[in-house]
């Protein structure tokens, strides 16, 4: 898992996550008896704490926090490539990390789509049963920005946009291709995380389009963050759902049908 420190998924990480360790463990036949989990992510403050808690939990051995910048293609293929000497393989990858910043649109674009588009091909290099792997399942973090616009945030609605259509599409590539890798995206709404905090700090040049914002939390409202982690392993342990992207309401969730332009 990417970019799982702080945030939607360090939260409820204990709660929910091996909660569904049995339904995951029966996906693939070479899993073992046990999830193993490496976390990847670029913020040591914050694994550190999370490791310690969860290697209390759950025990040294099924737990591997690996420092990488999405960013950065080497620190991506190393840390992958670490975690299949450590675990033996890789069946589910989440492209989690994000930033919300339209001040630096460039780096979110780089950090938001590059290092999802980055991390997945890096991953098939493993997962793709072309290729001596077992098969498996990606998970990309979109947004609820990567169905509508978030107005106040054009470039991070661009990047989420384009998170779902890459995830739509690869999907698409993997099965005609028989990579055996199903590939779908999460779009929850607002999410009380650090990327949610210091919203006028975020908007950049749209600073004064944040009473908008406001607006549009007071309509969707707050997601718990089990919710969204519920949502994960609905995509992750559900075999029918493949290109699929999944939304993230405060009081419901609900699958976004693809558009179709040949209907
Ligand atoms: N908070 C919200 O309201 C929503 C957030 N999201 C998405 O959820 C994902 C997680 O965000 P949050 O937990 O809300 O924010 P967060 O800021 O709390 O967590 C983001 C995580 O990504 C890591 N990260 C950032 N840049 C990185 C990089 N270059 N390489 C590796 N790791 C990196 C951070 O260290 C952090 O652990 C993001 O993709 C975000 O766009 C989607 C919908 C709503
Ligand atoms: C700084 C911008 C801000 O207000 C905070 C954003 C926090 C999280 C980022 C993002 O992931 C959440 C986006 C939520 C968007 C909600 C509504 C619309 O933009 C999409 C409408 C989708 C629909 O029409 O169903």
């Amino acid at each position: 898992m990417i970019g799982a420190f702080v945030g939607i998924f360090e939260a409820q990480f204990s709660q929910c996550f091996w909660a569904h360790e049995e339904a995951a463990l029966g996906l693939w036949t070479d899993c073992g008896s046990s999830l193993q989990v490496a976390l990847l992510d670029m913020n040591k403050t914050e694994a550190e704490s999370l490791m310690q808690t969860l290697t209390k939990q759950y025990g040294q051995e099924r737990l591997l926090f690996l420092h990488c910048d999405v960013e950065q293609e080497e620190q991506v293929k190393a840390a992958f490539q670490k975690t299949m000497d450590t675990f033996g393989g890789i069946h589910i990858l989440c492209n989690n990390a994000g930033i919300l910043n339209e001040s630096t649109w460039e780096k979110m674009i780089s950090v938001n789509l590059v290092g999802v588009i980055r991390a997945t091909y890096l991953v098939l290099e493993h997962m793709n049963k072309l290729k001596g792997g077992q098969g498996g399942v990606i998970v990309n973090t979109a947004s609820l920005a990567g169905i509508g616009p978030l107005v106040s945030c054009p470039v991070y609605t661009a990047s989420k946009h384009g998170v779902v259509g890459f995830t739509r599409a690869m999907s698409a590539a993997s099965a005609l291709s028989g990579y055996g890798v199903r590939v779908n995206c999460l779009c929850p709404g607002f999410v009380q995380t650090g990327l949610f905090s210091n919203i006028p700090a975020r908007l950049g040049p749209f600073s004064h389009l944040k009473d908008g914002t406001q607006l549009l939390v007071e309509k969707f409202g707050i997601v718990n963050m089990s919710q969204v982690v519920e949502a994960f392993f609905e995509l992750v342990t559900d075999e029918t759902k493949d290109g699929a992207a999944l939304l993230v309401f405060q009081q419901e969730r609900k699958y976004m049908p693809a558009v179709s332009v040949t209907d």
